[in-house]
C-alpha cells in the first residue's frame, strides 16, 4: 500500500477559501493551554444569531419586520420591530449555549437572569446599533462585550458581576450588516475581522490583524445639535473645518466607527442639551468600541477620563463619546480641555 504525504494543490482551480471564524477560534484557543473552551462556544453562539439576524435585516423590507414595534424601551426610544428580533434572536442563542449567566441589553429594562447555574459569563449587548436607519437601508449593526462573572458560579448573579468596568472585558466586538456583512471581535490579543459568505453560511477571516491608522482626516459627529456644544468642541469642530477634514456621519454607531478604524477619523457624541450625558450607552455600545479601538492602537475617553476605566453605577447609563485614531483623540481633547479650564477660572 502506497502513502503519500498531503501537499497542498494551489492550483487557481479551486482558490482557498481562507480561514473561517470557527478555526480561527479553534485556534486561539489552542493558543491558551488552560483554555476551557467556554469563551469560544459562546463566540460561536453570537456567530450563529447574528447569521439569522443579518438575514432578517436583509429582507426586512419583504418580510414586514420593517417600521416600529409600538413599545417604548427603558431609554424612552420607540423600539423597531428588528430591535425587538434582533434582542430575541441574540438572547435565545446565548441561553441554549448554556454558556452565559446574565444579560443585559438595550432593550430590556432590567438583568436578564439566566439562571444557569454554569454559566461564568455575563454579556452586555446592544442588539440593533442604528435602529433610526433600519428602514432607510442603511448599515446597521450590533455590539457586545463579555466578561467573566465575578462570584461563584452557580451562586445568584450579584452587582459586581453586572457593573464591571469595561478594562474587565474578557471579549467584545460587533457585528456591522453593510454592503457585506462583518463580525469584529477582540479577546485582548488584537483584533480581527470576518467577512459573512452567504453561499456558505461561514464568516471568513478577511481583516486580521486590525490596526487604526494614527491619524485621519475625517469627523463624525452629529452637527445638527452643534448649538449645544460646548465652545472647546466647537473650536475643534472649525479647527477640523480649516484642515478640511472629511464630515461623514451615517447615524449608525457601529458604521462610523468601523469606517473610522479602517481609514483614520474621530467619532463624536458629546453631552447635548438632550443628552446631558451624552447619548451612548457605556455597558453596551462605549465599552465594547473602546476595548476594540485600544486593542487596533486608537483610543476612547468620555473627554476626562479613559472609557475602560469608568465604574459603571447603573445598567444603562450614558457616557460621551470621543473614539478614533490617538493623534485625533489627542488633538479633540486638547480643545475641550482647554476650553473648559478658561470657563472654570472666569
Ligand atoms: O441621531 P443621533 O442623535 O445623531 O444619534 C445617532 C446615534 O444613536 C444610535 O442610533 C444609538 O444606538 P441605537 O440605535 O442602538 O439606539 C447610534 O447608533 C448612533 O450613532
Ligand atoms: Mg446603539
Ligand atoms: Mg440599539
Amino acid at each position: 500500500m502506497k502513502i503519500k504525504p498531503y501537499i497542498p494543490n494551489d492550483t487557481s482551480l479551486a482558490y482557498s477559501v481562507g480561514v473561517t471564524l470557527d478555526r480561527f477560534i479553534k485556534k486561539k484557543q489552542d493558543d491558551f493551554p488552560f483554555a476551557s473552551g467556554e469563551l469560544s462556544q459562546l463566540l460561536r453562539d453570537i456567530a450563529l444569531a447574528a447569521k439569522i439576524v443579518n438575514r432578517e435585516t436583509n429582507r426586512a423590507g419583504l418580510a414586514n419586520i420593517g417600521g416600529a414595534f409600538g413599545h417604548t424601551n427603558v431609554q424612552g426610544e420607540e423600539q423597531q420591530k428588528l430591535d425587538v428580533i434582533a434582542n430575541i434572536r441574540f438572547t435565545r442563542a446565548l441561553t441554549k449555549g448554556g454558556e452565559v449567566c446574565a444579560i443585559v441589553s438595550e432593550e430590556d429594562d432590567e438583568v436578564i437572569d439566566l439562571q444557569n447555574s454554569s454559566g461564568k459569563y455575563v454579556v452586555a449587548i446592544d442588539p440593533l446599533d442604528g435602529s433610526s436607519n433600519i428602514d432607510v437601508n442603511i448599515s446597521i449593526g450590533t455590539i457586545f462585550s463579555i466578561y467573566r462573572r465575578v462570584t461563584p458560579v452557580g451562586s445568584p448573579i450579584q452587582l459586581e458581576d453586572i457593573m464591571q468596568p469595561g478594562n474587565q472585558q474578557v471579549a467584545a466586538g460587533y457585528v456591522l450588516y453593510g454592503s457585506s456583512t462583518m463580525l469584529v471581535y477582540t479577546t485582548g490579543c488584537g483584533v480581527n475581522g470576518f467577512t459573512y459568505e452567504q453561499s456558505l453560511g461561514e464568516f471568513f477571516l478577511s481583516h486580521p490583524d486590525m490596526k487604526a491608522p494614527l491619524s485621519g482626516n475625517i469627523y463624525s459627529i452629529n452637527e445638527g445639535v452643534s448649538n449645544t456644544f460646548s465652545q472647546g468642541l466647537s473650536d475643534y469642530i472649525t479647527y477640523c473645518k480649516s484642515k478640511n477634514y472629511s464630515a461623514r456621519y451615517i447615524g449608525s454607531l457601529v458604521a462610523d466607527f468601523h469606517r473610522n478604524l479602517l481609514k483614520g477619523g474621530i467619532y463624536i457624541y458629546p453631552e447635548t442639551k438632550k443628552n446631558p450625558k451624552g447619548k451612548l450607552r457605556l455597558l453596551y455600545e462605549a465599552n465594547a468600541l473602546a476595548f476594540i479601538a485600544e486593542q487596533a492602537g486608537a483610543d476612547a475617553t468620555d473627554g476626562i477620563q479613559r472609557i475602560l476605566d469608568i465604574q459603571p453605577t447603573s445598567l444603562h447609563q450614558r457616557t460621551p463619546l470621543y473614539i478614533g485614531s490617538k493623534s485625533m483623540v489627542d488633538e479633540a481633547l486638547s480643545f475641550i480641555s482647554k476650553k473648559s479650564s478658561v470657563q472654570e477660572n472666569h
